[in-house]
């Protein structure tokens, strides 16, 4: 009598057999500016974790690298140009809902005055206040690589 496996005896690896979330690639930028602080904004308070404060980013859009993903997005988001330097860290977190890669890089703020063009507030802080803020959950991850680094990555003399 052969043996007949139903449903679920596949080769498919076990995340593409389970009942995936909504996923979404978000590219991050740590924005730092010649005084070693780091800009962050928050987010608007009727949207998605409204009220939050964020390092700004975005969804990547199809055929972008990563770094103009973050470049497009500070500007849309702040109306700043900045240069895209090397991740800090990429992070895979599963919210109730749906799940994000923050693919976050450190930046150095070349021109422009930030403008709360799509958030609620912007301010520069240095890494001992940000515990002062509230952030989304998977950003722990981002504050705790922060702190292992040995502060600005850009070199003083490049400013
Ligand atoms: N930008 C940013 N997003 C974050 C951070 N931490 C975190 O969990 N997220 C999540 C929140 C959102 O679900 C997602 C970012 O999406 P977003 O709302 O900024 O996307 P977007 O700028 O393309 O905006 P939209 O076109 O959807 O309005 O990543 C963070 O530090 N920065
Ligand atoms: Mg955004």
């Amino acid at each position: 009598m052969p043996l007949i496996l139903l449903g679920v005896g596949s080769d498919l690896p076990m995340s593409e057999m389970s009942p995936s979330l909504p996923h979404k690639t978000i590219g991050v930028g740590v924005i730092w500016n010649d005084q070693k602080q780091i800009l962050i904004d928050r987010r608007r308070a009727e949207g998605l974790m409204g009220g939050l404060w964020e390092f700004p980013g975005g969804k990547i859009e199809a055929g972008e690298t990563i770094e103009d993903c973050i470049k497009r997005e500070i500007k849309e988001e702040l109306a700043i140009d900045i240069e895209v330097g090397d991740c800090l860290i990429t992070i895979e977190h599963d919210y109730s809902h749906f799940s994000v890669r923050l693919i976050v890089h450190h930046c150095r703020h070349l021109a422009g005055v930030p403008q709360t063009v799509e958030c609620e507030e912007i301010r520069w802080v240095t890494l001992d206040e940000i515990d002062g803020f509230s952030f989304p959950e998977a950003n722990s991850q981002i504050i705790a690589a922060l702190r292992q680094i040995s502060g600005c990555p850009f070199i003083p003399t490049k400013w």
